[in-house]
């Protein structure tokens, strides 16, 4: 019998924890963010078929996906070989993005083999897993992707603590507008732009700025939460590969849009607003004057409490 899965997308960084803060994201009209993978049985060798809204951004050689890459990885880490598996990607995340397309997968692809082989590997273990296959495409091992899409919320990364990571409060009523361009940007390059080293100024401004939101989230003193998000890291350094991001801003701050900032590596920008009213207005704005093309989408979100997890029906809304 076919068994689903499915993991939201996430934003990584959140403007004041570049590489240490992440939340998973869902659309507020019930639609669904996210990749699903289907494991439709056992078979002699492992094969992966594709379909979904941006299957067409993928590798065409199937053997260069990411999910058998996963299983690899889940074979390895396990120390032992696996049955091959018949599996199904709905690809409905768009590559190189900044909505954490390439966690997404892994996630929901780490999470399927765990649960299919009736969880051999610990929360942490999996985690852990995720990361690594993660670093692989992005060059470097981070956790404010692979994180929030696994667990759900916003997530605190806890480098060199046994949690890896801690789920942190947030307010209710926030809402989120993502507009992704339709253009793409790679994760690795974007990091490449960041400095090796910063300045001591800098690096306190970045631990000030963590702190204040982390703070105010736990205080819930939602005027201090919204004053702490500046981004002194990565927005900075990687201005010239954002260049109308300043207009956007001014554009939305006078609808009463209250944050805008890149979610992950971008393109695509997240815009914070308080009420329902506003974040129609942004998102209207969004998408007259930041989409480019047909791959273009701008959604109305809200924090998805859940993170990866089996689904009934494979086929997501997009
Ligand atoms: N299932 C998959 N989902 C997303 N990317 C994949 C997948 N399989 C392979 N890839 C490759 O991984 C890379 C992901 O690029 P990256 O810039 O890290 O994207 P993102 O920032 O959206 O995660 C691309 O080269 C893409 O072709
Ligand atoms: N912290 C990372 C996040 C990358 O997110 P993605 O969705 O663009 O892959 C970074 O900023 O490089």
């Amino acid at each position: 019998m076919t068994q689903c899965y499915y993991a939201p997308a996430s934003t990584g960084n959140v403007s004041v924890g570049f590489d240490l803060l992440g939340a998973a994201f869902e659309p507020v009209n019930g639609q669904r963010l996210g990749d699903v993978l289907a494991i439709r049985g056992e078979c002699a060798n492992t094969r992966l078929s594709l379909s979904g809204r941006y299957q067409h951004q993928l590798p065409a050689d199937t053997d260069d996906n990411l999910i058998l890459r996963c299983y690899q990885l889940f074979q390895q880490r396990l120390g032992k070989a696996l049955p091959g598996l018949d599996l199904h990607l709905y690809k409905e995340l768009p590559v190189g993005s900044g909505l954490g397309s390439s966690a997404c997968s892994i996630v929901v692809a780490c999470f399927a083999f765990n649960h299919y082989f009736s969880e051999p590997l610990s929360q942490v273990e999996l985690l852990q897993l995720m990361a690594e296959a993660e670093g692989g495409v992005s060059g470097s091992v981070h956790y404010d992707n692979v994180a929030p899409s696994y667990l759900g919320g916003l997530q605190l990364m806890l480098p060199g603590s046994e949690r890896l990571c801690r789920d942190l409060p947030w307010f209710e009523h926030w809402r989120v507008v993502l507009s992704y361009p339709g253009t793409t940007l790679s994760t690795k390059a974007a990091r490449a732009a960041i400095p090796a080293q910063l300045p001591l100024k800098t690096s306190i401004e970045f631990a000030a700025g963590l702190s204040r939101f982390v703070s105010a989230l736990y205080c819930q003193d939602e005027a201090e939460a919204i004053a702490a998000l500046k981004d002194v890291v990565a927005e900075p350094a990687r201005a010239l590969l954002m260049p109308e991001l300043p207009v956007l801003r001014q554009a939305l701050m006078e609808l009463g849009v209250v944050h805008v900032g890149i979610s992950g590596a971008g393109p695509t920008v997240f815009a914070l607003c308080q009420t329902e009213q506003v974040a129609a207005k942004a998102a209207s704005y969004l998408a007259s004057h930041y989409e480019k093309n047909q791959d273009a989408m701008t959604h109305i979100c809200r924090l998805a409490s859940a993170g990866a997890r089996s689904v009934k029906d494979p086929i997501p809304c997009s």
